[in-house]
């Protein structure tokens, strides 16, 4: 998807909400459990009931790969499900891959081309030539995660390299990598404060902000110091969410989930944008 496919998308449903379907079968309605494929099933309600209030979704893939077969089939056909019935929705392979060069293509194709995912999270560890392999594939976009929400984040992200944090080294650095239009970088919402100055190095790129809801990040402080004149973010919530209700009314309360954020998010985009 293009870049201005996304931004329109959010002009229109005055949202940029991320859903989250990090799909868990202890935690789903048991009722769902006598159904073929539970994993889809719940999947399913909760994309037809949430779709009017996000932009995207993310599948976090350990939460498919940990079934074995039966998750990777539930996966597959989730993406098939967005894609037939839902086109318009930026899709998000939380996969945080990388790899040397030749592996990392093999990767790229697995998302981009055999599941036909928008986006994938990456880690930067492995450096250029692990992350270019994603980069030549048109209208699909890399999530490098620069600043993540959890508290392990202070082991290495923060810490300085030749005088500056590491995770400011890996917004420069990268943007000096082929086909560097095509990136988009994590910046959990936990670390809202940090975004003034990230937004000084990139001042235009779009940012994947988990950690909203469950996690206890602000949705205020984010648009505060992280929304351009394109919006540039979309926020993820997944938990709090998914599992507002574990009864028959799940997709339901799921929605009126959604929905609280969406309207959060109409009141910051009036304040920062639509005016
Ligand atoms: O890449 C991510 O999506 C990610 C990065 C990060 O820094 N923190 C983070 O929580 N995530 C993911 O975002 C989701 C957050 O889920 P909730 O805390 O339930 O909303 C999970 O799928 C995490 O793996």
């Amino acid at each position: 998807m293009k870049i201005e496919h996304l931004v329109a998308e959010i002009r229109k449903k005055k949202s940029f909400l991320c859903v989250g379907l990090d799909t868990d079968l202890e935690k789903i309605p048991e009722h769902l459990l006598k159904e073929e494929d539970p994993i889809f099933a719940f999947n399913k309600a909760i994309i037809d009931a949430t779709h009017q209030y996000c932009v995207a979704y993310k599948p976090n893939i350990a939460f498919y790969e940990a079934y074995g077969l039966p998750g990777w089939k539930s996966l597959e056909r989730t993406m098939e499900y967005l894609n037939a019935d839902y086109p318009e929705i930026f899709t998000i392979a939380d996969a945080k891959r990388g790899d040397i060069g030749n592996t990392s293509t093999r990767y790229a194709k697995a998302f981009f081309e055999t599941m036909d995912f928008d986006s994938i999270t990456i880690t930067p560890y492995m450096g250029k030539d692990s992350v270019e392999p994603f980069l030549e594939f048109e209208d699909r976009h890399t999530i490098l995660l620069a600043l993540t929400s959890n508290e392990g984040a202070f082991d290495f992200q923060t810490k300085k390299l030749e005088g500056e944090e590491l995770y400011k080294k890996v917004l420069k650095t990268s943007k000096t990598y082929k086909g560097s239009e095509r990136l988009m970088y994590v910046v959990g919402a936990t670390k809202a404060t940090y975004l003034q100055e990230i937004r000084e190095i990139i001042p235009e790129s779009f940012l994947l902000v988990p950690g909203v809801g469950a996690q206890g990040g602000s949705l205020q402080d984010v648009c505060k110091y992280g929304m351009t004149k394109n919006v540039g973010l979309l926020v993820n919530s997944s938990r709090g969410i998914l599992y507002a209700s574990a009864g028959s009314d799940f997709a339901q309360i799921a929605a009126v989930k959604a929905e609280e954020i969406q309207k959060e998010m109409e009141h910051e985009l009036e304040r920062y944008f639509l005016s």
